[in-house]
Parts: C-alpha cells; sequence; structure tokens
C-alpha cells in the first residue's frame, strides 16, 4: 500500500553529519563538471556539433556541462518518437506508470544532495534555496504519482435502472514541456512527471540556462523504469525548436513555466489549428508574478520586516513569487521599510556554494543587465534605501535593493523585474493597500500581515491572487499543501500541486451502457 503523502523535509545544515554530506556532493559535482550531454531521443543518445554550454553564474569561467542542441530535424525526429510511444505508454497501467514516479522520488532521495549540489552550481542556488528545489521535485512526483492512483477509475456518475454510466479520465497525446531556470529541477520534473503520469509522452525543452540537472533528471526516470521515447530530452532554442513544436499538428498540449511575454506567444501560436492537425491544442501556462506584502498598522512587525525581506531576497528574487512590492499603511511605514533596510543590510551575498551565503548571483549576464536598467529607473521613481550596487567581473552579482516612497503606478511598481529589488509604498489605509496591492495586470501571490480579523476576512475576498497568504511571506508553497498558480497575466492557474493539477493532462469520457 502506498504511504500518504507527507512533503519531504527540509535539510537541516546545522547537523554536522547533512553539512558535510552537502560539501561531499559539492565535491562530487565539481569532479563531473564540463562534460558533454546529448540529446534523448527514444531512448538513443544524439550528439549535436552545436552545442548549449551551461556556466556556473556565480563564476563565469566554470563550464558546467555541454549540451547538444536540438534543430528543427531532430524535434521531428522526437515527435515521431513520441507520437509512436504514445500508443504502448497511453496503454500501460496508471497503477505501472505511478511506480515509476515512486521509484524515481526514491532514487532523487538517495542522491538528494547530489542533486542540489548540481543546482547550486548551475543556477547559483544557495544551499538552502537548492535544498527545498530538489524536495519539491521529490514532492511532485510522489504527490502526482497518489493522485493518479485517486484518479484513475473516473469520478462515480448517476446511472438510471437498467444502465450503467461511467466517467473516467484518458491521456491526450504528445505533450511539449517547456521549463524555467528559476526552479529547474522542482518545476522541470514537477511538469514533466504530470504529464507522463497521465498517460502522455513528452517532449521536454528545458531552459537553456539550466539544461544539465534536466539531463541527469531524464536519467532517473529512465532507471526508474521509463520506457524509451516516452520522455525525449531536447533542449534547443526557444525560438526556433519552441515554436516549432508549438506549431506542430501533432503536439497535443503545452505545459509551459516562463515569462509573460513567452507565455502570450505560445497561447496565440497554440490557437491557430494548422493542416492536418484534428484537435484544439490546450495550454497549461504558469507566467509571471509581480507579487506584494501588505502590513496593516495592527501587525507583527517584526514578523513584517522578515516576510519581506525573505521574500524579496530568497534565491535573488528570481522567483515568481517574490516579493517585489511592500505596501504598508502610513502609521506603521516608517519602523517597517526602516527594520527590512536594517536587516537587508545584514544579508550575506557571495558564492552560493558557501553554507553561509543567504543570496548567490543572478542567473545569467542578460538578466544582470536587465536588473541594473531597474535599478537605475528605480532611481528615478524611488528613494534608494540600501543596495543599488552591481558586480559583474566574476558573476552576477547584485546587491539586495530597496527603494522607498513608491509611487504605485511607476515601473518598478509595476514591470516583473525578477531580481533582488523591492519598492515600498504608502497606503492611507487597508482598503488603500489593497487597492495597490490589486493594481497590477499579474495576480500570482501575495501576502498581508496583519492582526486585524476583519481586513484579513476583506483581504480574502478582494485580494486577487492565485495563492494568498496571511501572517507569511508570499514564497515557498509547498506541493499538495498550497496548490500553485495564478490569476490573469500570471497563467491558466492551473494549480500545480493541487488536486486538480492531473486532470489538465487528461481528456474525461463518459461511456453508458444498457442492459
Ligand atoms: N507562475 C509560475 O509558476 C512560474 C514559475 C517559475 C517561473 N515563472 C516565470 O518565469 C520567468 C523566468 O523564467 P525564464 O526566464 O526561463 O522564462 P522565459 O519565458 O524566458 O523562458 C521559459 C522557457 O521558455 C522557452 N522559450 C523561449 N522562447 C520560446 C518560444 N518562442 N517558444 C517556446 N518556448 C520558448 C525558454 O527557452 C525556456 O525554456 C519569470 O517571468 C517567472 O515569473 C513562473
Ligand atoms: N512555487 C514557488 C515559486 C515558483 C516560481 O518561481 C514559490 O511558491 O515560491
Amino acid at each position: 500500500m502506498v504511504q500518504p503523502y507527507r512533503h519531504e523535509p527540509l535539510t537541516d545544515f546545522t547537523v554536522e553529519a547533512n553539512r558535510e554530506a552537502f560539501l561531499a556532493a559539492l565535491k562530487k559535482v565539481e569532479s563531473e563538471l564540463g562534460r558533454d550531454y546529448p540529446l534523448v531521443i527514444g531512448g538513443e543518445r544524439v550528439m549535436t556539433e552545436d552545442k548549449i554550454t551551461s556556466i556556473n553564474p556565480a563564476n563565469k569561467a566554470e563550464v558546467i556541462g555541454r549540451v547538444a542542441k536540438a534543430t528543427k530535424e531532430l524535434a521531428e525526429r522526437a515527435m515521431k518518437t513520441a507520437d509512436e510511444a504514445f500508443r504502448t505508454w497511453s496503454r500501460t497501467s496508471p497503477e505501472a506508470r505511478a511506480d515509476i514516479l515512486f521509484r524515481a522520488a526514491a532514487i532523487v532521495r538517495r542522491r538528494k544532495h547530489e542533486f542540489s549540489a548540481w543546482l547550486v552550481k548551475e543556477a547559483g542556488k544557495p544551499w538552502r534555496e537548492a535544498d527545498a528545489d530538489t524536495a519539491e521535485a521529490i514532492d511532485f512526483m510522489e504527490y502526482y504519482g497518489r493522485q493518479m492512483l485517486k484518479l484513475k477509475d473516473g469520478i462515480p456518475v448517476e446511472s438510471r435502472p437498467g444502465e450503467t454510466n461511467r466517467f473516467f479520465y484518458i491521456p491526450l497525446g504528445v505533450g511539449v514541456v517547456i521549463s524555467p531556470w528559476n526552479f529547474p529541477f522542482a518545476i522541470m520534473a514537477g511538469t514533466t512527471v504530470a504529464s507522463l503520469v497521465t498517460g502522455n509522452t513528452v517532449l521536454l525543452k528545458p531552459a537553456s540556462a539550466t539544461p544539465v540537472v534536466a539531463y541527469k533528471f531524464v536519467e532517473v526516470l529512465e532507471e526508474a523504469g521509463l520506457p524509451a521515447g516516452v520522455l525525449n530530452y531536447i533542449p534547443g532554442s526557444g525560438a526556433e525548436v519552441g515554436d516549432y513544436l508549438v506549431d506542430h499538428p501533432r503536439t497535443r498540449f503545452i505545459s509551459f513555466t516562463g515569462s509573460r511575454d513567452v507565455g502570450i506567444r505560445i497561447y496565440e501560436r497554440a490557437a491557430k489549428v494548422h493542416p492536418g492537425q484534428i484537435w484544439l491544442k490546450r495550454v497549461i501556462a504558469e507566467m509571471g508574478g509581480k507579487d506584494g506584502i501588505i502590513v496593516d498598522k495592527e501587525a507583527d512587525l517584526e514578523l513584517a520586516a522578515q516576510s519581506i525581506v525573505a521574500s524579496a531576497f530568497g534565491y535573488s528574487g528570481q522567483k515568481c513569487s517574490a516579493c517585489s512590492r511592500a505596501i504598508i499603511v502610513e502609521d506603521v511605514y516608517d519602523q517597517v521599510l526602516n527594520r527590512v533596510v536594517e536587516l537587508t543590510k545584514q544579508l550575506n551575498v557571495g558564492d552560493p556554494a558557501e553554507q553561509a551565503t543567504f543570496m548567490g548571483p543572478v542567473i545569467d549576464q542578460g538578466a544582470y543587465n536587465k536588473i541594473m536598467e531597474y535599478i537605475e529607473i528605480g532611481k528615478q521613481e524611488g528613494r534608494l534605501m540600501t543596495g543599488g550596487e552591481g558586480d559583474d567581473s566574476k558573476g552576477f552579482f547584485i546587491q539586495p535593493t530597496v527603494f522607498a516612497d513608491v509611487d504605485p503606478n511607476a515601473r518598478i511598481m509595476q514591470e516583473e523585474i525578477f531580481g533582488p529589488v523591492v519598492a515600498f509604498a504608502k497606503a492611507r489605509d487597508f482598503d488603500h493597500a489593497l487597492e495597490i496591492a490589486n493594481n497590477t495586470e499579474y495576480g500570482l501571490t501575495g501576502a498581508v500581515i496583519s492582526r486585524n480579523r476583519a481586513n484579513l476576512e476583506k483581504a480574502r475576498h478582494e485580494f486577487h491572487v492565485g495563492n494568498l497568504y496571511f501572517n507569511r511571506g508570499c514564497t515557498g508553497a509547498i506541493v499538495g499543501y498550497h496548490p500553485f498558480g495564478g490569476f490573469n497575466m500570471s497563467g491558466t492557474d492551473s494549480k500545480a500541486g493541487g488536486p486538480d493539477y492531473l486532470i489538465l493532462h487528461m481528456q474525461a469520457k463518459t461511456v453508458s451502457e444498457m442492459f
């Protein structure tokens, strides 16, 4: 019998044995850097001349790996392979499919620190963030495996005398999974295994900044017993391979996580029916955020400051859930702002491979340049309280940055920066704070720090975000506990890690028999 689902605990690094195990994993990964990785199509390893070079964002000179790059021709081969494999995989029992996820979770759990060490190196995640990313990947496998077992026989419907009605779910077909670099393990693995466990075959195109950890995961699924051709690994250019697969008439669904602009592009392109296409493609899109924390005048102000700092600067603010707007009721504005500045100045920024580091680099030169441009804009739009400096000589480091007195309509209050920058806005009262919080085209996460029950209840209904948190920060959703996804330009509100997520990857069928 399958044990009830519990989320994977985070590692306590104050325990010496854990610390040593993590250091050993980092050493192991360091000894494996710089290798070449092929595409995987139908279980076959395919090397290409042109490669994606994955580097350590904390040390540009360190090559993590060189990964083969799919062309349209190779993408087409992968599509044919996945289409062929669908015939058998879609008829494989849900129990057998779920077992592969459980086995893969066990393999990753045994190699947990090794996976986290790859995340430290390839994504620039500090230990705690890397550990959380790996734990979440394990959670997705454990949770979706169990969800599939719950859904495998469908949902009971009524039958009249002499009639038996059944309502159940069948797989869709070939899914294109396009994942981001910021949760290069958890989101890549979660979107992939949700598609697989529901009986679909997959073409996985991971983000070009983090393809090595994705390759390592493909190996795990193979070891867990996934048949060849069911998952095909085809990193490549978003514009070339991405567009080609999104447009492909045999693509049945697209599971995309990434930016607003790419999400819109995919949504629009997927709507077009191409010659030979006999279905309307389904799009699951998880996009950006411009998330805010509201602090009420009756509130634990220390909790408020700690929550803002952790949510704004965890993984250098590179979370779709990151707090980039702090909306403070005027009675407590100065107190909260000053405490946030004080805490921010204490943050340890540096090499994520060092245990003491709270914040590492941003992901690449493009991100560095974009964030530094926003910091310049912020200097015009607000009062720079701390940070504002960057250094890209060795890696892509930016100081955690706080701007005060920002107009709610300013660009740094409206546009997703995706870096360690938080803007403070002053609200007249709680209603005004809610108005400012909702003044965005996004709607992903938000938090309210308050002791006022009436205000919390008002926020419950009027703060328009997919994930709303009370008296805590706005990052760190846990699979199975906080189903995750947002409104409006944050995507299709396809709640990852939630009880209705798998259904998005299937189609329902009704069979009615008369006796
Ligand atoms: N809502 C969520 O759950 C969630 C989670 C993580 C990240 N995000 C968002 O992701 C963004 C950061 O990730 P990113 O920089 O990797 O995003 P991105 O949109 O630049 O890239 C995401 C993926 O899309 C691919 N891509 C690019 N162009 C494409 C095209 N034309 N066709 C198909 N695929 C294409 C990329 O190669 C990558 O694999 C942020 O906006 C963040 O808020 C959202
Ligand atoms: N699920 C993560 C965010 C994922 C996007 O970057 C969180 O809840 O912080």
